[in-house]
């Protein structure tokens, strides 16, 4: 299993007030797997990708990356799994505004320690704003850029280390429809390029529908997975 979350919660202070967002949540997603989570607002899903992603620290419970806890790692160690092997597509783009597309796309390349020359990782850039349409944008600075052209910078950025898995909260959250359609589309062709594993967390039914998995969030449990799209594949 590449994550695994074993009886994980995550409380919030607020005031006085806990607020249990996660709650005893153990669920494990293998390579290449895609797997949709959905639930209303407020009842964790964001809170529960940011754990499995090593973002947020577990109060209780552990979090497995390729067998290692990752709250037993060193800071280090733990950032390197991060900007190695994960891919994060948020909501909001969060580029960074002095860099145009292009170095917002090399950006987590240069916080890794891999061997691939920096004349290899521009071209590599640059194939991933072609890939996601933006191929006339390479020098654009994310304010000249439209919502849904910043969420393909995004997507671009989180492909750059070539993740093991993709992380993405509501991808497509304030987009049009056909541009929506065409971030899944690129999201499932990253997954198709490297194998890599899909994490969606998303209010779309049908598009949730499409995944291997379906997980369900409420008031920080999940309640059911559905496995029917599972046996398909296998
Ligand atoms: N930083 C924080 N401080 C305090 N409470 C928080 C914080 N982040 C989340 N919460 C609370 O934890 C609960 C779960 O929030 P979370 O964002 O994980 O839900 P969600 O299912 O992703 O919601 P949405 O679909 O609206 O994005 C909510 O009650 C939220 O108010």
């Amino acid at each position: 299993m590449m994550i695994q979350l074993k009886d994980v919660w995550r409380v919030y202070m607020v005031g006085d007030h806990a607020i249990e967002a996660v709650r005893g949540v153990s669920l494990a997603i293998a390579s290449g797997e895609f797997v949709a989570i959905v639930g209303h607002s407020g009842s964790g899903k964001s809170t529960l990708l940011s754990l499995m992603g090593g973002l947020a620290r577990p109060m209780r419970g552990a979090v497995l990356f390729d067998s290692a806890n990752l709250w037993a790692l060193s800071d280090d160690e733990r950032s390197e799994i991060r900007n190695k092997k994960i891919g994060f597509v948020f909501q909001f783009a969060s580029l960074i505004p002095t860099l145009d597309a292009l170095d917002n796309v090399v950006l987590p390349y240069m916080f890794s320690s891999w061997e691939r020359r920096k004349t290899d990782i521009y071209e590599e850039a640059r194939e991933l704003l072609v890939m996601v349409g933006l191929e006339d944008k390479l020098h654009a600075y994310p304010n000249e850029l439209s919502g849904g052209q910043q969420r393909r910078v995004a997507i671009a950025r989180a492909l750059i280390n070539h993740p093991a898995v993709i992380l993405a909260d509501e991808p497509t959250g304030d987009l049009d429809e056909e541009t929506e359609a065409d971030v899944i589309k690129l999201l499932l062709e990253a997954r198709r390029r490297y194998g890599s594993a899909l994490v969606l967390v998303t209010h779309n039914r049908n598009l949730a529908h499409t995944a291997d998995r379906l997980l369900h969030m409420k008031n920080g449990s999940l309640i059911y997975e559905d496995l029917r799209n599972r046996s398909a594949r296998n």
